[in-house]
């Protein structure tokens, strides 16, 4: 199963968001994209999961354009855990984690005890099976993110899209999350904050900035103070590890200079 992106474009208000994105997914690796508040990530999300259309390039799916595949094949190739998706329906937290079987219903295909399983299972995965029962609406955020997670994993489409996956997640339930994600052995590709989290994760790592990848690598060669200095603003240091691995410091920026305090000193 293989996603690739050629050549996109994509504005919106006037203004060009994604120009030029072009990006091949390997079957099989966890790839993660960085950027600044801003950058597209959330809007390449979209055009890669078929939410939203490219006024200009296009998105492949096993080589087809998205387009040419019916909604429901592309649901049962591609799960799209989006950053804000919400409901306000009067749902529990077992009924929202049964929508991911949805593509795979049909008048042939009726619910049945597989369902019922895969379902469960997902719930166990991320943790919330004890709470299936509760409504929606009495869920935490961390708590409502890590059943959209179980949705898409019930979903069981090999290729994950996940924008900002650790959104309101614990440290424990952020870097479990992750792993978990890792361990399904999926094509994922994962907008993510934390560049630890990245470094740790992917296989690969693409960075946006201003609606363009600038960079797209190993983690290592990505991850560079130079570049993270230009699309981040901050300045790091990068350690190296014998395995190929790197941990990002980060430093404190110099103190600003008085007249651009906020609060006057009043004492
Ligand atoms: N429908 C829209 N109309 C106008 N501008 C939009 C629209 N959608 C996105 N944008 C703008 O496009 C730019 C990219 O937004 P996007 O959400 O893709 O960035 P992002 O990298 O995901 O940001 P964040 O890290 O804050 O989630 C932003 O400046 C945003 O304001």
């Amino acid at each position: 199963m293989t996603l690739a992106a050629e050549g996109l474009f994509w504005s919106a208000g006037g203004a060009a968001i994604l120009t030029d994105v072009s990006l091949d997914v390997r079957p099989g690796e966890f790839l993660g994209i960085i950027g600044p508040n801003g950058s597209g990530k959330t809007s390449l999300m979209a055009l890669l999961s078929g939410i939203r259309r490219p006024l200009a390039g296009t998105v492949r799916l096993d080589g087809q354009p998205l387009s040419a595949h019916g909604r429901q094949a592309v649901a049962r190739r591609i799960a799209f855990v989006e950053q804000q998706a919400e409901t306000t329906e009067r749902i529990t937290a077992r009924q929202a984690v049964e929508l991911g079987r949805t593509p795979h219903l049909g008048a042939l295909t009726p619910w049945s005890r597989a369902d019922d399983a895969i379902v469960e299972r997902a719930l166990e995965a991320v943790d919330m099976a004890h709470f299936s029962g509760r409504l929606w609406h009495t869920l935490s955020g961390g708590e409502r993110q890590r059943l959209h997670i179980a949705r898409a994993l019930a979903q069981q489409a090999p290729i994950l899209l996940l924008d900002e996956p650790t959104n309101h997640l614990d440290i424990g339930h952020q870097i479990g999350l992750l792993q978990l994600v890792r361990e399904q052995e999926l094509t994922v590709v994962a907008a993510l904050h934390d560049l630890n989290h990245a470094a740790m994760f992917c296989d690969r790592i693409a960075v946006m900035q201003g609606g363009r990848i600038v960079a797209l690598g190993t983690p290592a060669r990505v991850l560079e103070p130079e570049r993270l200095h230009d699309v981040f603003g901050v300045t790091v240091e990068v350690e190296r590890d014998s395995a190929g691995g790197c941990f990002i410091r980060y430093r404190r920026p110099d103190p600003r200079p008085a007249k651009l305090k906020l609060v006057a000193e009043a004492r």
